[in-house]
């Protein structure tokens, strides 16, 4: 049983692949810094299956499956193509998140209240194959309730406007993450957090009582290269438990 008041903390693997996309090579390998990860303290690695397969390949996420020692966070887009792939895969955690091809990365949360029908069908097919699923939210209580409705037992609420902002904004946009958790808890949903957190910003956010997880990537992955990726998780997780130590 974890540490209730531990903050578990997903690697996101995304931009390992990134840098092998830019010249088709073979490295380095998603599934290498996977392992790395994982005997560095990462609770779990998330991957990102994009339409646009611009980083993590079906390849890495198959290798992931074979390899991994923890908990595969699998996102995907709310697709056919998407859920059959989820199928063949069979990852222990689904985050349904908001894709468009344009985008440079996630931008908003995932709008579960304009689609309700079709999230709550896609809830029920990953939990009929034993995939515990999360919806990518921003912290709004409409999307939160709507979260509940469409089945799903866990939501990870979308920090990117945190992490964008300062001063004021940053501190508004702390206090409504800190109102979601709330109002999330009291529904009975596990609430994760993840987006643009950096190790100058994730201290104030692994502090909220009531989170469980968070999933960082492009910041640890940053890190990596002027540190090695080990010591880039070690150093993440380091922030994460002692700001979670005096929840
Ligand atoms: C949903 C989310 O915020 C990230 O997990 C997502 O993977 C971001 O997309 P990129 O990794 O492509 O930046
Ligand atoms: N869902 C958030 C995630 O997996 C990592 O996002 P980022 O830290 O790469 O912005």
């Amino acid at each position: 049983m974890t540490d209730p008041q531990r903050v578990l903390l997903g690697v996101n693997i995304d931009h390992i692949a990134t840098l092998r996309q830019a010249r088709g090579t073979r490295y380095p390998d998603p599934v290498q810094a996977a392992i790395e990860a994982e005997q560095a303290g990462a609770d779990g690695i998330t991957v990102h299956l994009r339409e646009d397969r611009r980083h993590i390949q079906e390849r890495d996420v198959r290798l992931l499956k074979e390899v991994m020692q923890t908990r595969m966070n699998l996102e995907i887009a709310v697709t056919d193509e998407m859920l059959v792939f989820a199928r063949e895969i069979a990852p222990e955690h689904v985050c349904l998140v908001p894709e468009r091809r344009e985008e440079l990365t996630t931008e908003g949360g995932l709008d579960v209240l304009g689609n309700q029908a079709r999230v709550q069908e896609a809830v029920e097919q990953l939990a009929a194959q034993g995939a515990e699923v999360s919806l990518f939210i921003d912290a709004d209580p409409r999307q939160i309730e709507a979260a509940k409705q469409a089945g799903a037992p866990v939501i990870e609420l979308h920090t990117g406007h945190y992490a964008d902002t300062q001063g004021a904004e940053q501190a508004e946009a702390l206090a409504r993450i800190r109102e979601g958790v709330i109002y999330a808890r009291k529904l009975g949903l596990v609430v994760n957090a993840g987006h643009g957190l950096h190790y100058h910003n994730v201290e104030p956010i692994a502090a909220i009582p009531g989170i469980n997880e968070l999933n960082i990537g492009h910041a640890i992955i940053a890190r990596a290269l002027f540190s090695g990726l080990a010591e880039a998780v070690r150093e993440m997780r380091a922030l994460i438990l002692s700001a979670a130590a005096g929840r």
